[in-house]
């Protein structure tokens, strides 16, 4: 049997990052940036009040105090959007606006609250230092200065940044289109009658969540039976709109096992057992003219969403420019016995990952859920973490001391 890493790495070699497009600000979230982002100007682009106020020369209310304010008359009334050409002759000021320029002559600005606050004449009843409550052009963003790095994740501060700088489009990485599919001729749409024998289907709806929780667009075919020509008509319909295809079910050594009948004879997708559990069965390759990669998850709904981290995730990591990182992991502390772990398999047991460093001393603990089947899908919710038992290892006490897995999502 192959192992986990040598599965993961056999993935990677058939994915790439996709191709860089100039996409709109709001169509480019998610996205990852392809290029550099410089400013072309400076930010601010003009000194400019950070308050409302009065714009005056510090040094004409220097005498102002409770006791003995100073009156200054207003000559200009300056708006944020003022074009910001005017000036103010010694011993006068002009109101102005949190985000207008200021006035030339002016040095400084008091705030209204120290002012009664006139129109035409102000009194002022506090002293202001030089630059008071002026934001200065350039403080913020030098012109020419690189505020996004190359592989940078867009996401709402960097459309902020984006935006500030004048940028209505930029080059990126697009999110990759996932098609989640399902098969078998059990599966019946949540919602709909359920008969004899049949079970509502889960895998396609969970994957496609899971994959735009991953930062694609995911798009849920749906589910089809076990019928070879109607799998291979579907797979030849969505080939378009992928740029990588998930499929669940149909892998394993059933007489029905479509996915992996039909496929095989493509002769581009291979079919694997990892040494794993749950999630041993395993399938990827390329289909299409275009060679679109397909990852084939078993269809036991534990073992589809545990793969699906394993395999998956890196995959599209690389489809959208980002670097390799594996999952992020932490030492445990197991607080129930691990009773039996398959030999020669590595064991993802669902867990609940707490951290009660403090209080105990014991720091991260992991309590494995109770229902460790690959159909037992209702513990997963609970599960924020996933417990690794290595290969060689069939039980642990309770308290040994464990790598556990943080699920995306589960924090
Ligand atoms: N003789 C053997 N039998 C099995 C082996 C094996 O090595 N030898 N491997 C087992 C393992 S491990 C797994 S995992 C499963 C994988 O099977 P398939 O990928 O072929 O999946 P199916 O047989 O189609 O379904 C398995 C199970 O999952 C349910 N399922 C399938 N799709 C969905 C869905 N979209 N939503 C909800 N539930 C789904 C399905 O009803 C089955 O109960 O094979 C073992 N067997
Ligand atoms: O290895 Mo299967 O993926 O659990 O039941």
């Amino acid at each position: 049997m192959k192992t986990v890493e040598q599965h993961t790495a056999d993935i990677l070699e058939l994915v790439e990052p996709l191709e860089p497009i100039e996409l709109g600000l709001l169509g480019a979230h998610g996205a990852v940036l392809a290029e550099p982002v410089a400013s072309s100007v400076q930010l601010p682009g003009f000194d400019n009040s950070s308050m409302d106020g009065y714009a005056v020369r510090a040094v004409d209310v220097a005498a102002a105090s409770q006791e003995a304010p100073v009156s200054l008359p207003v000559v200009a009334d300056i708006p944020a959007g003022d074009a910001g050409t005017g000036a103010i002759p010694v011993g006068t000021c002009a109101r102005i606006m949190t985000g207008a320029p200021v006035p030339v002559g002016a040095d400084a600005v008091v705030p209204v609250e120290w002012t009664d606050g006139g129109v035409a004449s102000v009194t002022v009843h506090r002293s202001v230092r030089e630059g008071n409550a002026i934001r200065r052009a350039g403080e913020d963003v030098d012109k020419g200065a690189v505020v996004l790095r190359q592989g940078a994740r867009i996401g709402a501060a960097e459309m902020a940044v984006l935006a500030a700088v004048g940028r209505s489009s930029v080059r990126v990485h697009p999110r990759p289109r996932v098609v989640v599919l399902s098969t078998g001729e059990e599966l019946v749409e949540p919602g709909d009658p359920i008969g004899p024998g049949q079970i509502w289907e889960s895998n396609s709806y969970m994957l496609t969540a899971a994959a735009i929780d991953a930062g694609c667009t995911a798009y849920r075919q749906g589910f089809i039976g076990d019928e070879p020509a109607t799998v291979l008509d579907t797979l030849d319909d969505v080939l378009a709109q992928a740029d990588v295809i998930v499929t669940t079910g149909g892998v394993s050594m059933g007489a029905y096992d479509v996915v992996k009948e039909v496929l095989s004879r493509l002769g581009t997708v291979r079919f694997e057992k990892v040494a794993m559990q749950p999630g041993m069965p395993q399938g990827f390759g390329t289909i299409g003219e275009s060679r679109t990669p397909i990852v084939t998850l078993p269809g036991n709904p534990v073992s589809s969403y545990v793969s699906f981290h394993l395999f998956v995730l890196p995959a599209l990591r690389r489809m959208r420019g980002l670097p390799q990182q594996p999952l992020p992991s932490v030492r445990a502390r197991l607080v129930a016995p691990v009773v039996s772990s398959p030999r020669g398999k590595r064991s993802y047991l669902r867990a609940v990952l707490a951290y009660d460093g403090a209080d105990a001393g014991l720091g991260y603990t992991a309590a494995p859920v109770s229902r460790q089947g690959s159909h037992q899908l209702s513990a997963l919710a609970e599960t924020n973490a996933l417990v690794v038992v290595p290969e060689a290892v069939t039980e642990l006490p309770e308290g040994s001391l464990v790598e556990a897995v943080k699920l995306p999502g589960g924090y």
